[in-house]
């Protein structure tokens, strides 16, 4: 099913680095800011005016680039975060408000009217003063759905060209974002953001959902870093939107493994091996059955061509291996030797990659043959 292409609006400089003990240089911030823009990531979130004139300048440096992407700043919603967000040259306004009873009340100490009446009075001053502004709505996934349209039509009235849902403590699965963005879709026109977090692991899999229910936003963050568990991984978005839902999003999936291996070095977060997209280990393979399968022919055991991303399979001798693996390796290294020979080198290979928890390299391979025809003269 063909989806509506839909725009990324990349958080990984405002909600990436609220990840607990992350900070980022301003150099580090502007050389993210460069190589998200330059893959075609077609918005940025790019920090919180309110933290202080540090911030600000910050912010405005990232504008001063004059990047081929739109910029968004951070606000709660109140005066005092909005004034300070004009003059720092983000082309969207982002004001932000509990929208959940729980928050309402026990962060905010105020009541759903005040906060219609806030979204009201506080985009309208953002419009009068010349600002393009998103209202955003922290705790969506834990308010009622109700009051959520009243907001959405609020902000609307009051001159908001977006709404953004947040699954602020990533509570919801793939059904019940259907059900939450297709309810919003119903009474709205207003462009949809979804945000989503991954404490349960599902980031991805509602921003899917999302954008099939009609959300025409989603934020990312790379590697999904975030609070917490984190955001929505902008590399596994890109890469399931662009098999999954057909849907191109206008970022160079070959800039991703860069930017990733970029940000994990700034935020000093490295990428576990395992990590979808841009993981160290997630096209090599060491089983018998698989190597085998990938020999006779990559679509056997390949989902997403690594090429796509700029990167190649790898294979490697272990624990798993069977003799197809094991000729293959040596002809690697110039080694023609038959499946009895093979067969004979295995236990030793096995042995090896159990003791060191890695696969032999060339030259314990050179040893282990000249070992195994030592061991094939013996009576
Ligand atoms: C879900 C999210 O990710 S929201 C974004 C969260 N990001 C951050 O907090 C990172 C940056 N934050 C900061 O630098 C600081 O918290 C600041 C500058 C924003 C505010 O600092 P302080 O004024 O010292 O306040 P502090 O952080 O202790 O408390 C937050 C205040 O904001 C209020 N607040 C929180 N969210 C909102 C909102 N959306 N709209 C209006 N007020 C809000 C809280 O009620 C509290 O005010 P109170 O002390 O009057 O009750
Ligand atoms: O902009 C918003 O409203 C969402 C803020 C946020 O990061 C969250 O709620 O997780």
């Amino acid at each position: 099913m063909d989806t509506p292409p839909v725009c990324i609006n990349d958080t990984t400089l405002r909600d990436g680095e609220q990840t607990a003990g992350v900070a980022f240089t301003p150099e580090e911030r502007l050389t993210i800011a460069r190589a998200l823009a330059q893959a075609g990531v077609p918005e940025l979130e790019v920090g919180i005016p309110a933290m202080g004139e540090r911030e600000r300048e910050n912010i405005r440096a990232i504008a001063a680039l004059g990047l081929p992407a739109r910029l968004m700043v951070w606000c709660r919603l109140n005066e005092a975060d909005l004034r300070g967000a004009l003059g720092c040259g983000a082309d969207i306004i982002h004001l932000a408000t509990p929208v959940s009873d729980q928050q309402i009340a026990h962060k905010l100490g105020k009541d759903r009217a005040w906060v219609l009446a806030e979204v009201r009075r506080v985009v309208r001053l953002g419009r009068e003063w010349g600002a393009t502004v998103s209202v955003g709505g922290e705790d969506a996934s834990r308010a009622d759905p109700d009051f959520l349209c009243a907001v959405l039509e609020t902000a609307q009235a009051a001159g908001a060209v977006r709404f953004r849902y947040a699954d602020t403590l990533g509570v919801l699965d793939p059904f019940a974002t259907d059900a939450a963005i297709r309810r919003l879709r119903a009474v709205s026109d207003l462009d949809l953001e979804m945000h989503a977090h991954d404490d349960l692991g599902l980031a991805t899999a509602n921003t899917l959902a999302a954008v099939r229910a009609g959300a025409t936003h989603i934020s990312t963050t790379v590697n999904g870093l975030g609070e917490r568990a984190g955001n929505a991984p902008l590399e596994e978005a890109v890469m399931a939107l662009r098999h999954l839902h057909v849907c191109d999003t206008g970022v160079d999936p070959r800039a991703l493994p860069r930017i990733s291996a970029l940000v994990a070095a700034a935020s000093g977060r490295p990428v576990a091996a395992n990590k979808p997209i841009v993981g160290g280990g997630v096209f090599t393979h060491e089983a018998g059955i698989h190597v085998d399968g990938l020999l006779k022919n990559p679509r056997n055991y390949q989902s997403i061509d690594p090429a796509e991303l700029g990167r190649s399979h790898t294979l490697v001798l272990g624990k798993h291996s069977g003799t197809g693996g094991v000729i293959n390796a040596y002809r690697a290294l110039g080694e023609e030797i038959d499946e009895v020979r093979a067969r004979r080198l295995l236990p030793a290979i096995r042995d090896y990659a159990t003791r060191h928890k890695s696969p032999p390299g060339p030259s314990t391979l050179q040893r282990l043959l000249r070992g195994s025809a030592v061991d094939a003269c013996q009576p």
